[in-house]
């Protein structure tokens, strides 16, 4: 569901930074132009060092941009800091709740960080551990928490003081599939409760499953910005068509490329033919009927439809699935800043 206005929450302008590495410079993130408004859920996408963690940084004031501008909430991320950080929650890679404290003190600990009397907090403590299903945990050290349980906690630290943005660096890194599933239903109730929710993910099936709205960061620009189904729309469906012998295939590749499916890509692999078209779900049994009737009829058929892993593929030559795959077996790297501080 969405629930977006048209009041931009963040708005940025050739926000750009860039970081010094001995003598060498690295542009991390580079003249980003955005505009999110209220109650969109976004999901930034990108390979390893694309620079959405560094986005991410800046617009939670956590670092200050090269260059360009930056405003949350209505406030500049630079002249503003001690506004945004009021409007906004932000739960890093990592845990960020400490281990030796109970759950429950960790939570009165950040909302005394925050600036909250204890008087307010309590129920406001209460009310979070209910709906991050916590309160029976909420007694026992954080070190004895499982990995879900800890990053639900991550998130009630971030919703202490009501954000009205909620920033999230790689949510479900780490966690396994039922973890991730549980944690992704308690990012959608927020959303649907009304909270902008801004989040980056290694995971494609989590920004297609959540994100009404996909930006595909790389090398510190944006490729792609839109709806994960558009992506997926413009770039077509995978007809994939066997042929008895190879110059059949040949001349059904030769008459695909001048026919009338409007395919943006054909190869042909002995005889294998595989298209890439828009909306070939549609087009297939009309295909199958043009090929029978021109002499060359297909043995088998298969129609793919794109996954957001083959956009980013189209978009970069590079695989997110691999990226994913080398973030899980590198882990998660801990920020130990906070925007409650
Ligand atoms: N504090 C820093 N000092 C030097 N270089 C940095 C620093 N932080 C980030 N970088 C570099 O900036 C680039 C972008 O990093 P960033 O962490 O924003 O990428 P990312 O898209 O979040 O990657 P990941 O998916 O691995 O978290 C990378 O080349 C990274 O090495």
């Amino acid at each position: 569901m969405t629930h977006y206005t048209n009041r931009p929450v963040i708005r940025t302008e050739g926000l750009t930074r860039s970081f010094t590495r001995g003598k060498k410079t690295v542009e991390a993130v580079r003249g980003l132009d955005l505009e999110i408004q209220e109650g969109e859920l976004v999901a930034f996408l990108g390979p390893n060092g694309a620079g959405k963690s560094t986005t991410l940084r800046m617009l939670t004031t956590l670092i200050p941009p090269t260059s360009g501008t930056a405003e949350v909430a209505g406030h500049d991320v630079l002249r503003s800091r001690a506004a945004v950080r009021r409007s906004i929650g932000y739960v890093g890679q990592g845990n960020a709740a400490a281990f030796v404290q109970r759950g429950r003190d960790e939570l009165m600990s950040q909302a005394r960080a925050h600036g909250i009397p204890r008087a307010a907090a309590k129920p406001r403590i209460d009310e979070l551990l209910i709906a991050f299903d916590l309160h029976d945990h909420a007694d026992r050290p954080v070190q004895t928490l499982s990995g879900g349980q800890r990053r639900r906690l991550d998130i009630a630290i971030g919703l202490l003081n009501h954000p009205e943005v909620l920033f999230l660096d790689e949510p479900s890194t780490g966690l396994d599939p039922q973890n991730r599933a549980n944690l992704q239903e308690q990012i959608r109730r927020l959303h649907d409760d009304g909270t902008t929710i801004v989040l980056t993910t290694h995971y494609l099936e989590e920004a297609d499953a959540l994100a009404g709205r996909v930006i595909v960061v790389d090398h510190g620009v944006v490729i792609a910005d839109d709806t994960a189904s558009r992506l997926k729309d413009r770039l077509g469906d995978l007809v994939v068509l066997g042929f008895a012998t190879e110059s059949e295939a040949a001349s059904a590749a030769a008459r695909a490329e001048t026919g009338s499916a409007g395919p943006t890509l054909i190869e042909r692999h002995g005889t294998q033919v595989t298209i890439r078209t828009p909306r070939g779900t549609e087009k297939a049994p009309g295909l199958a009927i043009d090929l029978a009737t021109q002499g060359t009829p297909a043995i088998r058929m298969e129609v793919h439809a794109p996954t957001l892993d083959d956009v980013f593929l189209d978009l970069t030559g590079r695989s997110l699935r691999e990226s994913a795959q080398s973030a899980e077996s590198a882990g998660s790297t801990t920020h130990t800043e906070g925007a409650a501080a």
